[in-house]
């Protein structure tokens, strides 16, 4: 009972532990982390330590790497927040990529775009002085506004300082009607750094590309429609790229195996097309 879509990436209709995908209200073990997880990530990102860590890790002094380094790296890293995987991070990059070149085979950027979008997560590594998990994954969400309800374990943001600031806690809190993604301070983590990564780098990616690396884990916006008031008109075409990808990003999460030296070739040349053979990280 598989739904097949267009040009041949099956939906599977459960997650690698046998759930529906995102479904964050299942009991069990795993479920118990998410849980606690979300707690800890509602309280602490705010907008003052948002600005911290942008700066911080914005200055991109930390290590020089090319990309394919970088997955390699990501090989023992395991995310914490994730109800539906609990895979080293190298296949669920592969898995997304390939997923998306079996029916976009002639976007390669967006191969590409699979393939990195997740490499952010490399801030849990030791040479990062190993952020904590709730610094690095999980969804997102704007700081310095309201926190909208439908975000995941809403309920634990009103620990969180800003929720109480009147600065922060109205519709616009610091931002204004169509003021644009990009004025907008997300809660830090691996998304908002590698789209960092990417651009100081010099990435010739296009600009849908930095947006879906930027705003994939940001549920609210493309899954609930959340925060539409603060989106420009190029925000909108992004948009359609972004929720694309989602398909791929979220369901390619199966127990299934990617031959890494197979693949390895193809995604290469990919690399030399769009990014310097070493980055500042
Ligand atoms: O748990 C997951 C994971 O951390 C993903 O990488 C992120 O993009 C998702 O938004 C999040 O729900
Ligand atoms: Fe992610
Ligand atoms: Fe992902």
């Amino acid at each position: 009972m598989e739904l097949v879509l267009e040009g041949g990436f099956v939906v599977p209709n459960a997650n690698a532990f046998g759930h529906t995908f995102r479904d964050y209200n299942v009991e069990g073990d795993r479920q118990y982390g998410v849980e606690n997880f979300y707690k800890t990530n509602h309280i602490c990102q705010t907008y003052e330590f948002v600005k911290k860590m942008r700066e911080e890790y914005g200055k991109l002094d930390k290590v020089e790497m090319g990309i394919w380094e970088c997955c390699e790296l990501l090989n023992n890293i395991v995310d914490e927040s994730d109800p539906d995987l609990d895979e080293p991070q190298i296949e669920h990059l592969l898995q997304t990529a390939e997923a998306i070149r079996k029916d976009h085979p002639d976007e390669d950027w967006l191969h590409l775009t699979g393939l990195i979008h997740d490499l952010g997560k490399i801030l849990l590594h030791p040479i990062f002085s190993k952020l904590p998990q709730w610094a690095v994954v999980g969804d997102t969400f704007p700081v310095g506004c309201a926190f909208d309800e439908s975000i995941v374990h809403h309920k634990y943001f009103k620990e969180n300082p800003d929720f109480n600031n009147p600065k922060y806690n109205n519709k616009y809190g610091v931002y204004s009607e169509g003021c644009g993604l990009e004025k907008v301070l997300m809660s830090w983590g691996h998304d908002d750094y590698m789209y960092m990564v990417a651009k100081e780098n010099k990435t010739t990616l296009p600009s849908a590309a930095l947006f879906i690396i930027r705003f994939h884990s940001f549920y609210a916006l493309h899954r609930s429609g959340a925060y539409k008031h603060l989106m420009n008109e190029e925000d909108k075409e992004n948009l359609e790229w972004l929720k694309i990808f989602n398909k791929y990003d979220l369901y390619s999460k199966s127990r299934v195996r990617v031959d890494v030296e197979k693949v390895k070739p193809y995604y290469l040349s990919l690399i030399e097309k769009y990014f310097p053979a070493k980055l500042s990280w």
